[in-house]
């Protein structure tokens, strides 16, 4: 892959604060840094709180997407899921109207600071909007312990679950719900989020038989052509997710959905719905159930309005120079 100075990275680099309509994994606004490359538009917006060793894998995605090769595209356009922040059961419809077509939900439990009544209410929600012929899917971001899992899943599962993401932390706890469940009749199949993208051996969940599926995304796992060689090496079924991406990293997303030989699941691409705000006067948002495979015609006014801070550039800024040098050596 070619690998740009750090120059050509900075030089035109622009810094946003996207606003959120619900707060979603803690945050209210999504910050992201843009730059466009020989190939297009590419994003750098690892959340805030990763260190520059797991920020430096999404540096190596942002390079792909911008100075990369091109992938194969098997299709021009991927069903999304809509995505369900851990709001209450009241809230369910207007949210979940901004995903026209879609026909899979995914339902975000295990809120800090919520009960298993508040998933159970949500979930039921979710289920009642989208009919029974549509898939509900549930994510506890690890929240989960093998225990709380089994006793959820015995609420949950009547309303009918596509799989259950990430209930617990560890790739050993994963393998020992999958091994409860299976004693169960539960029939819920358990997919690895966080124990893939976050993993220092990102196959190591589907070596140890701990998952039903794998989630990949784009920017976490380094890019399209990385991610398409963990799916390539998974021998699992997957699901194409994101990380609250501006529409540039949802295409890169939309990229890799188009690549992956077989798509099963609706993916994880449809957040654009969850901005206030965004890059590009036609954003990549959810239309008939689906977004279009394309590059992101960004619009530099947008990136003008809706820049962040001097001292959040300046941050950013170094954040992808430290990036850089642990990439340019080789780590
Ligand atoms: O998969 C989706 O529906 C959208 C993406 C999504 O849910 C997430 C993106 C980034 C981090 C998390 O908050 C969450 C996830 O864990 O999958
Ligand atoms: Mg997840």
């Amino acid at each position: 892959m070619p690998f740009p100075a750090l120059d050509d990275l900075l030089r035109d680099a622009h810094v946003v604060s996207l606003p959120l309509r619900d707060r979603f994994r803690g945050v209210d606004h999504r910050e992201a840094l843009l730059v466009e490359g020989p190939r297009g538009w590419t994003e750098f917006s690892p959340f805030l709180e990763y260190d520059d060793a797991e920020a430096s894998a999404w540096l190596r995605a942002t390079i792909d997407f911008g100075w990369g090769p091109e992938p194969r595209a098997l299709r021009d356009r991927v069903a999304v899921n809509a995505t369900l922040p851990a709001v209450d059961a009241g809230d369910v419809p207007r949210i979940l109207r901004r995903y026209p077509g879609c026909r899979t939900v995914k339902v975000k439990v295990a809120e800090r600071g919520q009960s298993l009544a508040d998933d159970v209410a949500r979930v039921r929600a979710a289920r009642e909007f989208i009919g029974d012929e549509g898939r509900v899917r549930i994510d506890a971001n690890t929240n989960w312990s093998v225990d709380e899992t089994l006793a959820a899943l015995t609420e949950l599962a009547p309303f009918g679950l596509e799989y259950v993401e990430q209930p617990v932390p560890t790739v050993a706890e994963l393998a020992e719900v999958r091994r409860r469940i299976a004693d169960t009749s539960l029939g819920v199949r358990v997919a690895a989020d966080e124990s893939v993208r976050k993993a220092a051996d990102p196959l190591a969940v589907a070596r140890a038989g701990a998952a039903d599926l794998l989630v990949v995304k784009a920017q976490p796992l380094g890019g399209v052509t990385a991610a398409l060689g963990i799916v390539a090496e998974a021998g699992l079924p997957v699901v194409v997710s994101s990380a609250i991406d501006t529409s540039v990293g949802l295409a890169m997303g939309a990229f890799l959905a188009a690549s992956v030989p077989v798509l099963e699941h609706d993916c994880g691409l449809g957040t654009a719905a969850m901005l206030t705000a965004d890059v590009a006067r036609e954003p990549l948002l959810p239309r008939d159930g689906g977004v279009d495979v394309r590059r992101i015609d960004v619009d530099v006014d947008l990136l003008r309005e809706h820049a962040a801070e001097n001292a959040r550039r300046r941050w950013w800024f170094e954040r992808v120079r430290a990036s850089y040098e642990l990439l340019a050596a080789g780590s």
